[in-house]
């Protein structure tokens, strides 16, 4: 099918220079035909041995280099909307790192923006949606065998954080995920968010509040609780089990061979996302390709971008204040409907 989809990647940091890799070695039908990252020595590090791509320091001069013809957001988060409506300028296909914008104001300008072009041009990156685990949950939830989900109860644990990583960002950053998979699995929108929090580990880093145990209400009557503890120390784990009225289903428990051996048996834990997560990435940006040359975008839209903004804003509330704080949606736009 016709010519490579030229991809401009923007950040080349973890995410980025895995995306890079993916985009020419692992995706058919792609490749990377620009990258930009204001580290210009990290850039060109990225795509070393990568044919045909020109490097820049600024976003806009990638996304307007020769043969680009859709985008991979990789840089932080307060990057993205800068960058989103730079693409949806030029009528750029964009897979967008989560989350989509972190503040629920500039998520709304994006949600806006794209709505006004009257087509959709994002996708966003909650890769969950792409995992084979994940995907058969969601299958069984929706085929009714289990009956009506009462609960979602979610474990999201990191081996250590990055050294800039805030209270307010395991909320924001790691509990992300399990806000676009709980609105995904049950297909409900969440309407308040009660954090509470046990006495920090010490192995976590002075300050920062971890673990924290997020409790979401939903506009269906079901509950979601999440565990998240960024440096539990002894591996990357990503569970979820639903409880519904007719039975309960559980993902994430093992991921890869059981060995037994000299009296034991085991498997080994992943240490982080880029391989508990390595075939969700690699189906979600191919899904994203093969849509895109089509000329169609698939996948978690802004609506689900904008949505997850707000609910983890108002998650970070509830962890400064303490409080039961409800979550209250702008009206979703027709093009969302
Ligand atoms: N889906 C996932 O599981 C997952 C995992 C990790 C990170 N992420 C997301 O990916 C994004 C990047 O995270 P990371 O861990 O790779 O961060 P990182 O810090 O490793 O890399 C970010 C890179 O972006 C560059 N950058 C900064 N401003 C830029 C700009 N305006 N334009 C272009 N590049 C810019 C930085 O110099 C850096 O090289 C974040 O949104 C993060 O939340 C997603
Ligand atoms: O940005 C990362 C990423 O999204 C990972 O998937 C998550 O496990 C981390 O907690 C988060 O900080």
């Amino acid at each position: 099918m016709g010519e490579l989809l030229g991809v401009a990647v923007l950040g080349a940091g973890h995410m980025g220079a895995d995306h890079i890799r993916r985009l020419d070695q692992v995706v058919s039908g792609a490749r990377v035909a620009a990258v930009a990252d204001p580290d210009a020595a990290r850039a060109k590090e990225a795509v070393a041995g990568v044919e045909g791509v020109s490097v820049h320091t600024e976003a806009e001069a990638a996304l307007d280099a020769p043969g680009v013809g859709a985008v991979l957001i990789a840089s932080p988060g307060p990057a993205h909307e800068e960058a989103l409506l730079a693409a949806f300028a030029r009528g750029l296909p964009v897979l967008c790192e989560k989350p989509m914008v972190p503040d629920s104001a500039g998520a709304l300008r994006v949600l806006e923006a794209e709505a006004r072009l009257g087509r959709r041009l994002a996708q966003i990156g909650f890769m969950r949606r792409y995992d084979a685990e994940y995907r058969r949950l969601k299958a069984l939830l929706d085929d009714g065998r289990l009956g009506r989900p009462l609960m979602l109860h979610c474990t999201h644990r990191n081996v250590s954080s990055p050294p800039d990583f805030t209270s307010a960002m395991l909320i924001d950053s790691s509990v992300s995920h399990e806000i676009d998979a709980a609105r995904w699995l049950l297909g409900q929108e969440l309407t308040a968010v009660t954090v509470l929090r046990p006495h920090p580990s010490s192995g976590a880093p002075a300050g920062l509040l971890d673990p924290q145990f997020v409790v979401f209400e939903t506009d269906g009557g079901a509950l979601v609780d999440v565990e998240v503890f960024v440096n539990c120390g002894f591996g990357y784990q990503v569970r979820v089990e639903a409880v519904c009225e007719a039975g309960s289903a559980r993902v994430g428990d093992e991921h890869g061979v059981r060995v037994t051996a000299r009296g034991s048996a085991g498997t080994d834990v992943p240490q982080d996302y880029l391989v508990r997560f390595a075939d969700a990435y690699d189906r979600e940006v191919q899904d994203w390709v093969d849509a895109t040359r089509r000329g169609r975008v698939t996948g978690p839209t802004a609506w689900d971008g904008y949505a997850a903004s707000v609910v983890a804003e108002v998650g970070v509330r509830a962890l400064e204040d303490g409080t039961r704080v409800p979550v209250g949606l702008a009206p979703r736009p027709a093009l969302y409907g």
